[in-house]
């Protein structure tokens, strides 16, 4: 991968690392790997050798960070981004680098990708299909129905809706926070640029959307309708999917994901299946197409894209950019000021972008001083408890 290295820096805000016990990065290294590394032999039969490599991972938690074994999936280039941090503790490096990081050894440990039988498949896969079986998500694709027969615009703001919320309670949240199912009728709304997002739309149209996509299972259902809506109302003549080309955080959607939630809707009948042929019609004549480059299992920030990446958005009519990982590779993983403005902080990306976020990480940028004032004093957990996300836009 070629990495640009020409773009101006983010400005200045310290990186967030993870060494304030009780901090909500400090958690997550702490609390929430170890369980993952738990949940995952929990559901996958590994052989011993494989829980002997995850027992090996699960005890540099507490020490230090170890390197990447011989033979390590792009081990170079993986080596250069680790020289600065190995042998130091976990929690005193970069918490963005620190995750990422986590989640490339966790893979090697598995096997995924070896040679030998465990190549291949995905540690995070069960708890992702699981998803698909959920309550919730029959209950979305019942509400399908509705969202299809409601004029152009209400149903494209519907589907916006349903996209953005479909962040707000991933894989590794539910782990580490099991009343996250409660919080899903909680909604609130700290920055809302839609009206923009539109705009930028109507203006293109039909135009060549990209949707760098965050989570598989609801999430991923729920973009799907979105791509579904932009092509019908013809907001969108192509839409480009960016997807993980291999398992990255727990959640995170490949395109084995993505057929595994074609099927969910095809089989769910009706509306549902209505969607999921025409999507696949999509594919099939290069209306939707699906990407997924290296970079999106990195562990830089978007200032850092590779040239060939950087070209391909820049011909968008708008990038849509989901998540809160991605927000934070986006505007920088920093201790920013949350007045700092989004649009400043975005203004080296290539493409008109929205950002659909629901703040489940410390970080906060693009909030209004009154917005901010209220929510310190009325929602001290509005950062990082998922229930408040952001629309933000950048024309
Ligand atoms: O799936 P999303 O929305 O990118 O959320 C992932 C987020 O979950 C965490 O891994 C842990 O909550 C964050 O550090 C990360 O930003």
């Amino acid at each position: 991968m070629t990495i640009n290295h020409d773009q101006n820096p983010l400005p200045a805000a310290a990186p967030i690392v993870s060494n304030v016990p009780g901090s909500f990065a400090w958690g997550v290294l702490t609390r929430r790997h170890p369980d993952l590394i738990a949940t995952v032999r929990r559901l996958v039969p590994y052989p011993p050798a494989i829980q002997e490599s995850l027992d090996q991972l699960l005890m540099t938690i507490d020490g230090t960070i170890p390197p990447l074994p011989a033979g390590s999936h792009d081990l170079a280039t993986w080596q250069e981004w680790a020289a600065p941090y190995l042998g130091r503790s976990w929690v005193d490096v970069p918490f963005l680098w620190a995750e990422s990081y986590f989640y490339c050894l966790l893979l090697e440990a598995t096997g995924y990708f070896g040679s030998g039988p465990w190549a291949g498949i995905d540690p995070f896969a069960p708890q992702k299909n699981a998803e698909l079986n959920t309550p919730d998500l029959a209950r979305d694709l019942r509400d399908l129905d509705r969202l299809v027969a409601a004029p152009d615009q209400a149903s494209l703001s519907a589907a916006l809706a349903a996209s953005l919320w479909g962040n707000r309670a991933d894989l590794g949240f539910r782990i580490s926070d099991p009343g996250a199912q409660g919080k899903d009728q909680v909604d609130d709304l700290v920055a809302d640029d839609s009206a923009e997002l539109w705009r930028l739309l109507d203006a293109g149209a039909p135009g060549r959307v990209h949707l760098i996509a965050d989570n598989a299972g609801r999430e991923l259902a729920a973009d799907l309708v979105l791509i579904d809506r932009l092509l019908v109302t013809e907001r969108a003549a192509i839409v480009a999917l960016h997807l993980k080309p291999h398992p990255y955080y727990v959640s995170d959607a490949t395109t084995a994901d993505l057929l595994q939630v074609l099927r969910r809707l095809e089989e769910a009948r009706d509306t549902a299946s209505g969607i999921a042929a025409r999507l696949t019609a999509a594919i099939g004549d290069g209306r939707l197409q699906v990407h997924a480059h290296s970079f999106w299992c990195s562990p830089l920030t978007f200032q850092k894209l590779p040239t060939d990446l950087a070209t391909e958005l820049a011909e968008a009519t708008v990038v849509i950019i989901k998540g809160d990982l991605n927000y934070r590779r986006l505007v920088g993983d920093a201790h920013w000021d949350p007045t700092t403005s989004f649009q400043d902080l975005t203004s080296y990306f290539p493409a008109p972008l929205a950002a659909l976020r629901t703040l489940k990480s410390d970080v906060a940028v693009g909030v209004g001083p009154d917005r901010l004032a209220h929510l310190e004093s009325n929602a001290p957990g509005w950062r990082t408890d998922g229930t408040h996300a952001v629309i933000h836009v950048r024309s």
